[in-house]
């Protein structure tokens, strides 16, 4: 840990902020490139939203450190901005990634799981509902710019997107390791997993909680590309590209008619998913079961 103006900082998120110094750089080209000259950013504290109106599209970059781990006001702020960018005409495509070095999401934030009320385990798995209707049935483009690893929440983050580009380096494993923490992945999960890799490989997956390394996740089909880890953004817009050149109402709807039945297993039974999720977290087995796996992730760090 190492300490700055008063408060604890660990070393690791010192480290990852070398990407913000980057982030602020790429601020530069950008202007030069012509993006500055009007175009403003926007955003929240957690997420921050780079627009290019010319092109329409917007790079939506998941900035709480250490992890992006799936906090409350994570998926609130993300939830808003994806809402805003939804709304606003002069949109029709985002770039999900991270703002972070290695890391593209940890998932849900364990710390929300774990020795909190049964209010505050609802209300956190309406926020998370709320983020993978929204994200899943969204009428823009979405591409995952996967710059880092991207377990079980994250990984779901990604499959709610329509193209995913991954990073190729072995830190960047993705996939639901739910199993091995001891839970269950939610039957939305499974069924997003089922839709994009199938039903035996989804199955495999879930049951043996698999981390894919890259060329893994490409054989599996849980990717679309696999780059350097230079050029995962330049290519997700590539990739963008492709889909803006089909015309939006035509794409929307074959997105619907595709997306809409699993979306409505959830959509219709939103309440009884929530009440299924505070039961199962609130056992003793599951808390202890969580409260040992973050002990572990807090002595390895
Ligand atoms: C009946 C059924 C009904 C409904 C469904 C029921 C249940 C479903 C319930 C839950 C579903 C959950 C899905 C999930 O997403 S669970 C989360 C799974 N995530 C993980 O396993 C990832 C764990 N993290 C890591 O593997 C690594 O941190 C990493 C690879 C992402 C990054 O590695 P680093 O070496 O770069 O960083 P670390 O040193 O490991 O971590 C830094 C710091 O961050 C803390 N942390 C990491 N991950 C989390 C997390 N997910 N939540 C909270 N905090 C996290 C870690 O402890 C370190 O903290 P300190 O700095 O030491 O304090």
């Amino acid at each position: 840990m190492a300490l700055m103006a008063g408060l604890r900082v660990p070393a690791r998120a010192l480290l990852r902020s070398g990407c913000w110094l980057r982030g602020a750089a790429l601020a530069g080209a950008e202007a030069a490139a012509g993006l500055g000259a009007g175009v403003r950013r926007f955003g929240s504290q957690r997420v921050l939203v780079e627009p290019d109106p010319a092109a329409g599209v917007a790079v939506v970059k998941l900035k709480s450190p250490p992890v992006n781990s799936l906090s409350l006001e994570l998926l609130t702020e993300l939830v808003i901005s994806l809402e805003k960018l939804d709304n606003d005409k002069t949109f029709r495509g985002i770039v999900l990634t991270s703002d972070l070095c290695g890391v593209f999401s940890a998932g849900l934030d364990l710390t929300e799981l774990c020795g909190r009320s049964p209010a505050h385990y609802a209300e956190y798995w309406r926020a998370l509902q709320e983020l993978w209707l929204r994200l899943y049935l969204s009428g823009l483009v979405s591409v995952a710019a996967v710059n880092g690893a991207s377990p079980a929440g994250g990984c779901l983050l990604c499959l709610s997107c329509d193209y995913r580009v991954l990073a190729d380096s072995p830190s960047c494993v993705i996939g639901p390791n739910e199993t091995r923490l001891g839970i269950v992945a939610p039957f939305w999960f499974k069924d997003c997993m089922v839709n994009t890799v199938g039903h035996r490989a989804a199955e495999q997956a879930l049951q043996l909680g698999t981390l894919f390394p890259p060329a893994e996740a490409l054989r599996v089909g849980l990717v679309d590309q696999v780059v350097p880890e230079d050029q995962v953004q330049s290519t997700a817009l590539a990739a963008m590209a492709r889909w803006l050149a089909i015309p939006d109402h035509a794409r929307q709807l074959t997105k619907s008619m595709m997306r809409k039945p699993t979306a409505d297993r959830l959509a219709k039974h939103r309440e009884a998913d929530v009440q299924s999720f505070v039961s199962f977290v609130s056992r003793d087995s599951i808390q202890k079961a969580l409260q040992t796996y973050l002990e572990k992730l807090k002595q390895k760090g």
